[in-house]
């Protein structure tokens, strides 16, 4: 018996356990005794998270991959949540404890997945996976690059980023049409930024929203002042900025509108 892959929940299960061993083993195990796989489908990776010193959790919205690990992971039995992970609330199964997150993304809500992990920083000290490559990269890049945006930005505010390899669609079955990427972020230190985090979430996604524009164009809503205005900064764009320079910039218009 196996699971039918179902093409709306992004099912696309690995076939290669070298990947999959690959991908468990991009956990470094510190800071943290919990770790969340998302969608574990038939179980291809958790069966290598079971073998490490962590208490393994899932999270899987199929029933029908539910009823195969219930049936194929006995010891797992306990720790299946069958949920949506973008639904739960992750205080309401992990308390205050800090838990690492993995998986082999669902591709249609990998950016979603990411933004949740962002939400929810203050509990999540590394986060581990695969994305279609191009997400993969996006999340990675730095300033300069096409695909360097609101993701990457927001991500790299609070975590390191690491692109760890590549993956081929021959590894999957059904084949995604596209290669995908595993990347590792690991939570800074210090993870609280020096200016209202609300603004600067609201900063970074609106100059990304008119990305060609200058920040003095994209960012009129904000009502800055003319002397602000003439900051050299302003005459930017955004995929020149690196994560500092927006956090500067979020400074500014603080102190601007105080
Ligand atoms: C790309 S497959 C990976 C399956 C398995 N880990 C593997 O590598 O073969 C993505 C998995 O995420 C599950 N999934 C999709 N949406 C989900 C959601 N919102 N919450 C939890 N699991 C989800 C799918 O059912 C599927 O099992």
């Amino acid at each position: 018996m196996s699971v039918r892959a179902k093409k709306h929940l992004g099912q696309h299960f690995l076939k290669d356990e070298l990947i999959a061993q690959q991908i468990a083993d991009s956990l470094t195990e510190k800071g943290y005794n919990n770790v969340l796989e998302i969608g574990p489908g038939m179980g291809v990776l958790t069966k290598y998270l079971l073998k490490k010193p962590l208490k393994t959790h899932v999270i899987e919205i199929d029933t029908e991959s539910v009823e195969y690990l219930q049936a194929h992971y006995l010891n797992l039995a306990k720790r299946i949540i069958s949920k949506d992970f973008l639904k739960i609330n992750i205080e309401d199964y992990f308390g205050k404890e800090q838990v690492a997150i993995i998986g082999n993304f669902p591709y249609n809500i990998s950016t979603q997945i990411v933004f949740k992990t962002l939400e929810n920083r203050h509990q999540i000290p590394e986060f581990s996976g695969m994305f279609q490559k191009e997400v993969a990269k996006r999340i990675a890049e730095t300033e300069g690059s096409k695909v360097y945006g609101i993701l990457s930005v927001l991500t790299q505010a609070f975590y390191n980023v690491e692109y760890l390899f590549t993956v081929p669609p021959t590894v999957f079955d059904p084949p995604p049409k596209v290669d995908s990427g595993v990347i590792r972020l690991t939570r800074k230190e210090n993870y609280t930024l020096p200016v209202d985090e609300k603004l600067f979430f609201k900063v970074v996604k609106t100059a990304f929203q008119q990305r060609r524009k200058t920040l003095r164009n994209s960012l009129k809503t904000f009502n800055l002042s003319d002397n602000l205005r003439e900051d050299i900064i302003f005459g930017q764009r955004p995929e020149q900025l690196s994560v500092q320079e927006f956090i500067n910039l979020t400074s500014k218009i603080e102190k601007d509108a105080s």
